[in-house]
């Protein structure tokens, strides 16, 4: 058998995600049967190069002696054995960020929500093809294992058409006691749960409804509502319905999420003509789900899956970004660039019914 593709990531910022990234990153490829690449940490980028070498001591560990810590972003960017940026700055810093990386020639792996508007992403878009780099947006649920199975008890026709479903994510953040300057609170960062959460209960609508073959890719009409918090006036509790009935696919979503409420119920529903799949809450990584079949309308079959890997499950997205810029590819065929720039649409719209409107200069592209 070949040697395996060694692919070297440069990460941008040290804050909490970047941390579970890089740990996922380092996990054996072989622990989940990937054995065509591998991944290796070679360079951190921080406002403060002290906190570079922090987090290369702390969390590369044995990897450390190959990683350079830079204090600016740029330096990573520029370095030479970096094939591939991951974005982990807050939000509102995603559109800058990737766009350096992107003028830079690196390919871009970039958190959610990948920005802060459809307008910014589509700008981003457009300097990936011009670059000839990949990019995608950092939707790891898409990549789990766990999803992949449902697509396909989903789309085989074992349950006949979806026809509704409802997927909540709520976090309590304890925004109370939460400096105003918080990245949940604060609109400078675009704080508030559609930026932050939205993107999980849409993922299943994405994964359920829009990628169903029935529904041809159509886009579904959208209705926003959002209730703000007085301590900084980002949203604190928002729902969106999405409607789907423009192809041969006549279904509706009912999404929401909260920063001010915890509870891993109700995960997804996802209700069929002949049966249920109930996807386990948390919703951006579930371990199990449940298929009810029914018959007359009572259940008469019902069958759990449970999924376990080594990690969080943030590497199965590496390992595909990684399979794709081998193969020259500058977009993933699974997180294709319509269905992100779908989520941001959708954002954009609930945001404009639910008078959100983010301080001026915050966002760096506008339609
Ligand atoms: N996929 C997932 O499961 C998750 C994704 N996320 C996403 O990742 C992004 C980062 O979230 P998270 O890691 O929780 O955030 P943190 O606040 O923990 O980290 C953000 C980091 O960004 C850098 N940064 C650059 N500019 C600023 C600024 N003005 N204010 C604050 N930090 C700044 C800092 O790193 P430095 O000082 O080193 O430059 C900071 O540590 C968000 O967009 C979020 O949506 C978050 C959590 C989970
Ligand atoms: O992506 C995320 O998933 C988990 C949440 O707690 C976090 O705020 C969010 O960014």
């Amino acid at each position: 058998m070949s040697q395996p593709l060694v692919f070297r990531w440069g990460i941008i910022s040290t804050g909490m995600i970047a941390n579970v990234f890089v740990k996922d990153l380092l996990v054996d490829p072989k622990t989940r049967d990937v054995h065509d690449v591998v991944h290796k940490v070679t360079a951190i980028g921080s406002r403060s190069v002290t906190k570079a070498q922090e987090f290369i001591d702390s969390v590369l560990e044995s990897d450390k002696a190959s990683a350079k810590a830079y204090g600016s972003y740029a330096e990573v960017y520029a370095d030479k054995d970096v094939d591939v940026i991951y974005v982990a700055t807050p939000h509102t810093y995603h559109y800058e960020n990737a766009m350096d990386a992107i003028k830079a020639k690196k390919h871009v792996l970039c958190e959610k929500p990948v920005t802060v508007n459809a307008a910014e992403l589509r700008s981003l878009l457009a300097a990936a093809k011009e670059n000839n780099v990949f990019f995608m947006e950092a939707m790891w649920t898409r990549f789990h294992p766990l999803s992949l199975e449902f697509k396909e008890i989903s789309e085989s026709g074992v349950l006949g058409l979806p026809i509704a479903m409802h997927a909540d994510l709520s976090v309590d953040f304890g925004i109370k006691d939460l400096p105003k300057t918080h990245r949940i609170l604060d609109p400078m960062l675009g704080g508030g749960p559609l930026l932050d959460l939205g993107p999980y209960p849409l993922v299943w609508a994405i994964m359920a409804l829009f990628e169903h073959p029935s529904n041809k890719y159509s886009q579904p009409s959208i209705s926003g509502s959002m209730v703000m918090t007085p301590i900084t006036g980002v949203d604190s509790n928002t729902s969106f319905t999405l409607s789907f009935s423009k192809a041969d696919l006549s279904a509706q979503a009912v999404l929401s999420c909260s920063i001010n409420a915890a509870g891993l119920e109700p995960g997804a529903t996802i209700r069929y003509e002949k049966g249920v799949i109930k996807i386990a809450g948390p919703l951006y990584c579930p371990q199990s789900f449940t298929v009810q079949y029914f018959e007359k309308g009572k259940v008469v079959r019902e069958e759990t899956r449970n999924f376990e890997y080594a990690g969080r499950g943030m590497h199965f997205q590496a390992d595909e970004v990684a399979r794709c810029v081998r193969d020259g590819k500058i977009e993933s065929e699974v997180w294709s660039h319509k269905k992100y720039l779908l989520e941001m649409d959708i954002f954009d719209e609930v945001r404009r019914q639910g008078g959100y409107v983010l301080p001026p200069g915050v966002e760096k592209v506008t339609a």
